[in-house]
């Protein structure tokens, strides 16, 4: 299974399940999808803002709530395998993505699963096992968290001065030395600690030791 990225903005997604699993992959999602829970009974616990739907569709309400919300992603997260079977196959039908919280193993196309997530805006590391140790995952995603830090504001700055060079001209071979310099440089990275002015001061001192002085 090869991971890839989506972006969920501005689309519906809708969780069959009010579990602690529903909450988590609702949790997860609400970050940039509009989430809609349905359930007859929610667990005690975070579904990060998600609207909250009481209800215990059979197959064909299942079909009918896929049809009314449009969703882009559908989360089979009930605690029945038939039901959740039912909630792929409505999905599939629609043409919407689908995870199945209850299977690992081989998917379809359009099946998908949610690895462990860390973020450190806008960067984001994924880890997942092939479904074969959920619990790994999750241990590795907080192994990797530390080595995080810091990683949005390398990728913004980085991303900045790839722009400059990019707007002065420079030859993209030498902009990528440069950037690829700046990204491995011990010494932006500590500086990165203290604040972003300082940082850019020295990760300008390394491209212009790649590039020369192009003033
Ligand atoms: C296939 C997959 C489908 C999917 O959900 O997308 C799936 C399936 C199943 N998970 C089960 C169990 C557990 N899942 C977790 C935790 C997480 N599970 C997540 C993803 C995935 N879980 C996908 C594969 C990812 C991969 O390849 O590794 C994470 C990474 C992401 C997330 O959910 O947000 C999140 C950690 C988030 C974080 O902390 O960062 C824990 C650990 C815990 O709770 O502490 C346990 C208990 C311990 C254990 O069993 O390992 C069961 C068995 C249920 C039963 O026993 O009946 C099934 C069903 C089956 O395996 O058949
Ligand atoms: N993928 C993952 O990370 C994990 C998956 N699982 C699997 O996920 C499933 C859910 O796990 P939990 O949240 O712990 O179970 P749970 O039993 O706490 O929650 C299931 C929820 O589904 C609801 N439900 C039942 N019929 C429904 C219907 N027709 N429509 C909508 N909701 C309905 C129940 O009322 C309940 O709120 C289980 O099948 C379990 O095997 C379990 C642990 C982790």
């Amino acid at each position: 299974m090869i991971p890839l990225l989506h972006d969920f903005t501005g689309t519906t997604i809708l969780v069959f399940g009010g579990g602690t699993v529903g909450a988590r992959k609702a949790r997860r999602f609400a970050r940039e999808a509009d989430v809609v829970v349905v359930s007859p009974d929610f667990a005690d616990a975070d579904f990060g803002g998600a609207e909250r739907i009481r209800a215990a569709p059979d197959d064909e309400a299942v079909e009918d709530w896929i049809d009314r919300t449009e969703p882009a992603l559908v989360v089979a997260a009930t605690d029945d395998t038939d039901r959740n079977a039912a909630i792929e196959q409505a999905a599939r039908d629609h043409g919407a993505l689908v995870n199945r919280t209850d299977q690992h193993g081989e998917r379809d196309p359009g099946s998908v699963v949610v690895p462990a997530t860390v973020r450190d805006d806008p960067v984001v590391a994924a880890v997942a096992t092939g479904g074969t140790s959920p619990a790994l995952s999750r241990y590795l995603r907080e192994r990797i968290e530390d080595e995080l830090t810091n990683a949005g504001a390398m990728a913004e700055l980085s991303g900045e001065l790839r722009d400059d060079l990019q707007d002065r001209g420079v030859d993209p071979a030498v902009r990528r030395d440069a950037v690829r310099e700046v990204v491995r440089s011990g010494r932006v990275w500590k500086h990165l600690d203290s604040g972003r002015t300082k940082a850019r001061q020295v990760a300008e001192d390394v491209t212009t030791a790649v590039t020369g002085d192009l003033s």
